[in-house]
C-alpha cells in the first residue's frame, strides 16, 4: 500500500470475478449470512493506524480514536490494542469505550453541552480529560467534583470563527458554530477564576475544527488561534500540559479524491506548538474517519429492479436508514456488485425506505446485476452504523469483522418484537 493512502482498494478485490474480503469470498459469505449488515476489515483499520503513527512519529501524539465514527466494542477493542484511548461525546460513549477495556485515564470527553448525570458518570469512572465548551460547564464539573470528592482535569476548547475547508454541515467552525468558546473570551481573569477552582485541574486547550478535511491551511489558520491564546496567557498561572488538536483528517471516497498530507500537517504542528512538544507537552490527536471509513462495507441483496420512463433502478434490501451519508450530504460512495460481469449498465441504485432521498447513487454506470444479486456499497465503516436509525421499522443490522479470512459476527440484528417490546402500549 501507497504509504499516504488509505483507500479500500487492497482490501476489497475481485479474484475471479468475485469480490473479495481479504480472502473471504463475499458471495459465498452473503449466500450464508443475514444480510442486509456491515463487514469491517481489521487489517485495514490497522493499515490506517500505522499510517498515521507512521507520519506522525516525532510528535509523539497520544492518540485518541472518535468513537462516534464507528463504535461497536469489538473495534474500539481493536484501538484499545493499539494502545489508543478514546474521545467520547456521551456517557454512552464513555461506556462503550470502558466496556472495550480502554483504560479511564485514556478517555477524552468532548461535546457542546454535556448533561450533568454523564459528568457525573465521566467523573465517577475517572476519566482522563474533559474538553470543556463553555464557562457555565466548568462551574457544573466543579460542583460535580466536589460533591464526589474528585477533581477533574479539563482542557478548554477554543472555538474557530472562521470557515473550514469542509461540507458545511460537518464544519465545527465558522461563525455559526456552536463549539467551543470564543478566543477573546479566554482572558487571563476567566484563566486565574477557573484555576482557582478547587475541583479543576486545568491542563490546556483544545481544537477541533470539523470532518473530512484536506486542507491543510484550515489547520493551519485553527491552531494558530490556539497558539494565540496560548502566547496571551504566557504570564497567567496556567500550566499547560495537554495540548488536544482534534481530528478531521479527509479520506478518499473515489479513485480521484485527494489523500490527507500528514506531513504537511505534521510540518504545521512543529512550526506551531514545536517548542511546546521540546518542553514536554503532550499533543493529542482525535481521528474518528480516518481509522475506519474505507475499512467497511454495507451488503445489501437486490429487491428489485424496473424501468420507468426509460429510467433503471434498481432497489436493495437497505437504505438511508443503514447509511444516512448520502442523504445527509450529498456523500459519493462507491457500490460493487459482489459477481462482476463483462457487461454495464447505469442505473439508480435506492434503498427501500419510503423518502426521495434515499439513494444510493444516481445514473452510476456498474457491471450488470439482477434481482437476488449482491451489492457492496464501498467506504461504509465511518458515520454509517453510528448514525443509523430504525427508520421505517427496520431493525437496526449485524456487524462482521474480517481478520485475514476469518469472520466473525460483532453484533446481531434485533428482531422488530424486541424494537416494539420498547415501547409502552396505552389504551
Ligand atoms: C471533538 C471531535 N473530535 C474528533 C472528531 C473526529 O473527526 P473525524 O472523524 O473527522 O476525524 C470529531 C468529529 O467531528 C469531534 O467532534
Ligand atoms: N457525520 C458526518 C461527520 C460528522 C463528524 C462529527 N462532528 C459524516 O458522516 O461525514
Amino acid at each position: 500500500m501507497n504509504n499516504m493512502e488509505n483507500f479500500y482498494t487492497n482490501y476489497f478485490k475481485y479474484k475471479n470475478n468475485i469480490l473479495h474480503a481479504n480472502d473471504l469470498n463475499l458471495q459465498e459469505f452473503c449466500s450464508k449470512t443475514d444480510t442486509p449488515c456491515y463487514l469491517y476489515n481489521k487489517n485495514a483499520i490497522e493499515d490506517f493506524a500505522s499510517i498515521i503513527q507512521n507520519n506522525l512519529k516525532p510528535l509523539e501524539p497520544e492518540i485518541c480514536y472518535a468513537v462516534k465514527a464507528l463504535s461497536n466494542i469489538s473495534i474500539l477493542n481493536i484501538m484499545h490494542q493499539m494502545n489508543f484511548g478514546a474521545d467520547c461525546v456521551s456517557g454512552g460513549e464513555i461506556f462503550r469505550a470502558l466496556k472495550a477495556k480502554i483504560p479511564a485515564s485514556k478517555i477524552v470527553f468532548s461535546g457542546a453541552a454535556k448533561s450533568d448525570y454523564d459528568i457525573e458518570f465521566a467523573l465517577k469512572n475517572s476519566i482522563g480529560q474533559i474538553n470543556v465548551e463553555s464557562f457555565s460547564e466548568i462551574e457544573k464539573i466543579n460542583n460535580i467534583g466536589k460533591k464526589l470528592g474528585v477533581v477533574q482535569k479539563i482542557a478548554i476548547r477554543i472555538r474557530q470563527n472562521t470557515a473550514v475547508n469542509t461540507h458545511k454541515f460537518i464544519a465545527t467552525a465558522g461563525q455559526d458554530s456552536k463549539f467551543g468558546i470564543s478566543a477573546s473570551d479566554i482572558t487571563e481573569h476567566k484563566i486565574s477564576q477557573i484555576l482557582s477552582m478547587k475541583n479543576i485541574d486545568l491542563i490546556g486547550f483544545s481544537i477541533h475544527i470539523g470532518s473530512q478535511i484536506f486542507s491543510n491551511e484550515s489547520y493551519h489558520s485553527a491552531y494558530k488561534v490556539m497558539r494565540d491564546v496560548m502566547d496571551r496567557l504566557k504570564n497567567s498561572a496556567i500550566n499547560i500540559r495537554k495540548i488536544d488538536l482534534g481530528g478531521g483528517f479527509g479520506v478518499k471516497y473515489k479513485e480521484d479524491d485527494g489523500i490527507f498530507d500528514f506531513i504537511k500537517y505534521r510540518d504545521t504542528i512543529l512550526e506551531i506548538f514545536g517548542d511546546y512538544i521540546k518542553s514536554g507537552v503532550k499533543l493529542i490527536i482525535e481521528p474518528g474517519r480516518f481509522l475506519v471509513a474505507n475499512s467497511g462495507i454495507l451488503l445489501g441483496k437486490v429487491l428489485c429492479i424496473k424501468e420507468s420512463d426509460g429510467e433503471k433502478f434498481v432497489i436493495l434490501d437497505c437504505g438511508m436508514n443503514d447509511l444516512p451519508r448520502i442523504a445527509l450530504y450529498n456523500a459519493h460512495h462507491d457500490i460493487l456488485p459482489i459477481k462482476r460481469n463483462n457487461e454495464t449498465e447505469f442505473y439508480n441504485i435506492c434503498g427501500r425506505i419510503c423518502e426521495s432521498s434515499d439513494f444510493f447513487a444516481k445514473h452510476r454506470q456498474i457491471s450488470s446485476i439482477e434481482v437476488g444479486d449482491f451489492v457492496a456499497t464501498l467506504s461504509a465503516a465511518a458515520y454509517c452504523s453510528s448514525m443509523s436509525s430504525e427508520y421505517n421499522s427496520y431493525p437496526l443490522i449485524s456487524e462482521y469483522l474480517v481478520s485475514n479470512a476469518n469472520v466473525k459476527k460483532i453484533r446481531s440484528s434485533v428482531k422488530i418484537e424486541e424494537i416494539v417490546g420498547r415501547e409502552i402500549f396505552v389504551e
